[in-house]
């Protein structure tokens, strides 16, 4: 089976008050259609700009990453924009709900946008895009929020609020950098268990994450230093039913051989 994104000699490089600084240098890995890695490493090492890089959000500047059979670099920032609108969605925190808006409009938004695009919006009108709203709004137990201000409701709730949003337009992935790095541990475990949710019923997840409990949940971890993976650990599909800790326990080990 092709792999859902391929990663090839990944190279990223900033260029900084004339000087440069190479924050991704040769990463290959590749994930299959299903599958959920997280990406643990220390701070600067390069995690969210993997995660920018391969999602398309910027661009690279050598090597090759190809998402559902289509080269990133090949594509014109319209063809990019296009591609991240209907088959990626996004948890990034910089990524601001609007504020003029209630949070069921800023959930709309992107799928009232796919509808005029050139990929289709996948055939559904209007009021189907606001059923699949009320839908996932109703399975992240968020429908009272719908009329609200983004300002009138909790961080969990906004955070849940992004995560409808990311879906809207059916994603074959999605990408989250620190998606519970601002909630409590309480709202933070709600997250993690409709990610593991949506992860099961078929969508890719890659997510970045300085949290042990939460890439415990992955099927496996890239750990990062110095802009290489430096290495991989594989965990399997977490089975809710089993809990975390034997996972928790084992990736605890291999970070600490990490130099975590
Ligand atoms: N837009 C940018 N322009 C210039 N340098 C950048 C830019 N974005 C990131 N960098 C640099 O790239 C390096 C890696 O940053 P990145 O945010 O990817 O690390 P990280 O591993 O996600 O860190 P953290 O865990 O602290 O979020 C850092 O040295 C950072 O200063």
């Amino acid at each position: 089976m092709a792999a859902l994104l391929e990663v090839t000699n990944l190279c990223k490089t900033y260029i900084v008050n004339k000087s440069q600084n190479n924050v991704l240098r040769n990463i290959n890995f590749s994930l299959h259609a299903g599958e959920f890695v997280s990406v643990m490493g220390p701070s600067g090492s390069g995690k969210s700009t993997l995660l920018y890089t391969v999602s398309g959000m910027d661009r690279l500047t050598a090597g090759e990453v190809v998402f559902d059979g289509e080269s990133l670099s090949q594509l014109s920032e319209k063809g990019m924009a296009e591609l991240r609108l209907h088959k990626m969605g996004f948890i990034f925190q910089q990524m601001h709900m609007l504020s003029n808006l209630s949070v069921y409009d800023n959930i709309i938004l992107s799928g009232y946008e796919s509808l005029s695009g050139k990929r289709g919006g996948q055939g559904r009108s209007r009021s189907e895009v606001n059923q699949y709203a009320d839908e996932l709004m109703r399975k992240l137990n968020i429908m009272e929020t719908a009329g609200h201000d983004i300002t009138e409701v909790s961080g969990g709730q906004l955070q849940r609020a992004c995560i409808c949003r990311a879906l809207i337009n059916k994603p074959a992935m999605l990408f989250a950098d620190e998606p519970t790095g601002a909630l409590n541990s309480k709202a933070a475990q709600e997250v993690m268990s409709e990610l593991c949710r949506i992860n099961r019923e078929g969508t890719t997840l890659m997510v970045v994450t300085h949290d042990v409990k939460v890439a415990a949940q992955s099927d496996k971890v890239l750990y990062m230093v110095d802009g290489n993976i430096q290495g991989e650990h594989v965990l399997g599909k977490y089975i809710p039913e089993q809990g975390p800790r034997e996972r928790e326990r084992s990736l605890t080990g291999w970070l600490m051989e990490m130099g975590w």
